[in-house]
């Protein structure tokens, strides 16, 4: 009886969201304002909201309970007691081959995700769709010199992990590590894919060492962290670059109060931080720069642009943003990805590195905006790629490195 409580109440939260803020948000403050839910209720009425996002964009025209049905099914890579009580039937097959369970539902794949044609050539597409259908891992990324602890303090509280390389951690999604380790300091909790951007950050210090237009291996290297949120990418860079002198800004004035929050626990005391938007002119930004750095010169060693994107390599973990978007969309965040990168190119030295990254899967954010740094800026490509994330239950990112003659 209660199954069908909890499909009722998934069926009215999904009429009454709109897309306007995340799902989980949204869910969280449902719950907040009806209290009778227990635990086990809010993971089953979430689990089936999230299975009607899971579909994307195929099965529209299903009523939404049958839609979350589907979504179920299809999301179920095992039999579960939802699906026992929900649609037994379907339970008893949910080992088939996804191709199979999809024809039994009567939906087709390639309309979850109907944008093909826009995607960064190295996405294999049948995979990439079918990874909407399942829910990404939690990754940790071990700080230096503090692996053995991290590892030790989750045996201890019995979470289990899959130790990915030496400083990369995989955990189910729904691991309460917020007590068990001091998260920034320890570990930061972060995609392996963005993880791997770190790779191109040692690309650029391997360079640097070898540059004769870098700073001397005496000086700290400056590194502008120019879309720098709430320090994800600072922190990484913090740990790779051994010398670093870090300035960071981002369009939003509340991330920024984030990020100096996380870099209190991470450990980074010496940066300077300003707001700016760089879809605007550069004479806006430059006043800014004199007062955050106290009127050193703005130029730096590296530049940071890890750019507002549709973040389509990261819908498996938030799928309604799949389900509500428009593909005018992908344009939008191009012209703005190329105005951001123009501005920050301003500031690099010559033989500085620009490293440029999104979390989308479109070619338009990722290698039509590098044929544009190539051909009107004449930076030259040291690397790009795309960090696929779709068979690792992660995120897909891209990355790409260039140095200023
Ligand atoms: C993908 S996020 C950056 C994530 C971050 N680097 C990290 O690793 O956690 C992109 C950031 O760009 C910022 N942004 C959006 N438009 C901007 C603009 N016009 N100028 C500067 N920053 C902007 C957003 O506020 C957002 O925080």
């Amino acid at each position: 009886m209660k199954y069908f409580s909890h499909i009722n109440t998934a069926v009215q939260l999904l009429q009454q969201y709109n897309g306007s803020v995340p799902f989980g948000s949204f869910i969280k403050q449902f719950f907040s304002q009806h209290k009778k839910y227990g635990s086990k209720d809010r993971k089953n009425i979430s689990h089936l909201g999230y299975a009607f996002f899971r579909l994307g964009k195929a099965g529209l025209q299903l009523p939404v309970e049958e839609r979350i049905l589907t979504g179920l099914f299809l999301s179920s890579p095992e039999p579960n007691e939802l699906l026992q009580h929900l649609k037994p039937d379907w339970n008893e097959k949910t080992q088939l081959p996804l191709a199979e369970k999809a024809q039994l539902a009567g939906i087709a794949l390639n309309e979850l995700f109907p944008w093909s044609a826009e995607l960064s050539e190295e996405v294999a597409y049948e995979p990439f769709c079918a990874s909407f259908l399942t829910q990404p891992d939690l990754f940790l990324r071990l700080r230096p010199g503090k692996a053995a602890v991290v590892k030790n303090k989750l045996q201890q509280a019995g979470i289990a992990f899959k130790e990915i390389n030496p400083s990369c951690l995989a955990l189910p999604n729904a691991s309460k590590i917020d007590t068990v380790i001091e998260t920034d300091r320890e570990a930061v909790i972060q995609d392996y894919s963005s993880q791997r951007i770190g790779e191109l950050m040692e690309l650029i210090r391997a360079s640097t060492a070898l540059s004769p237009n870098s700073s001397a291996p005496s000086t700290p290297l400056r590194v502008w962290d120019a879309c720098a949120a709430s320090g994800g990418k600072s922190i990484l860079a913090s740990d790779i670059f051994p010398r670093i002198d870090l300035t960071v800004s981002d369009v939003r004035k509340s991330i920024l109060i984030n990020l100096e929050q996380r870099f209190v626990t991470a450990g980074i005391k010496n940066y300077h931080s300003f707001i700016a938007d760089l879809s605007t002119s550069s004479s806006n930004i430059q006043p800014a720069f004199a007062r955050a750095s106290s009127g050193k010169h703005s130029t730096f060693d590296i530049i940071i642009t890890d750019v507002p994107c549709s973040g389509s390599g990261t819908w498996s973990r938030t799928p309604e943003q799949l389900y509500y978007f428009e593909p005018q969309q992908i344009e939008r965040y191009s012209t703005l990805q190329k105005k951001i990168v123009e501005q920050a190119i301003a500031h690099l030295k010559p033989g500085g590195f620009l490293l440029y990254c999104t979390c989308s899967v479109f070619k338009k954010e990722n290698e039509e905006v590098v044929q544009h740094i190539q051909e009107k800026h004449a930076l030259q490509l040291l690397k790009k790629e795309l960090l696929t994330g779709y068979t690792q239950k992660a995120d897909t990112l891209f990355g790409a490195v260039f140095q200023k003659r």
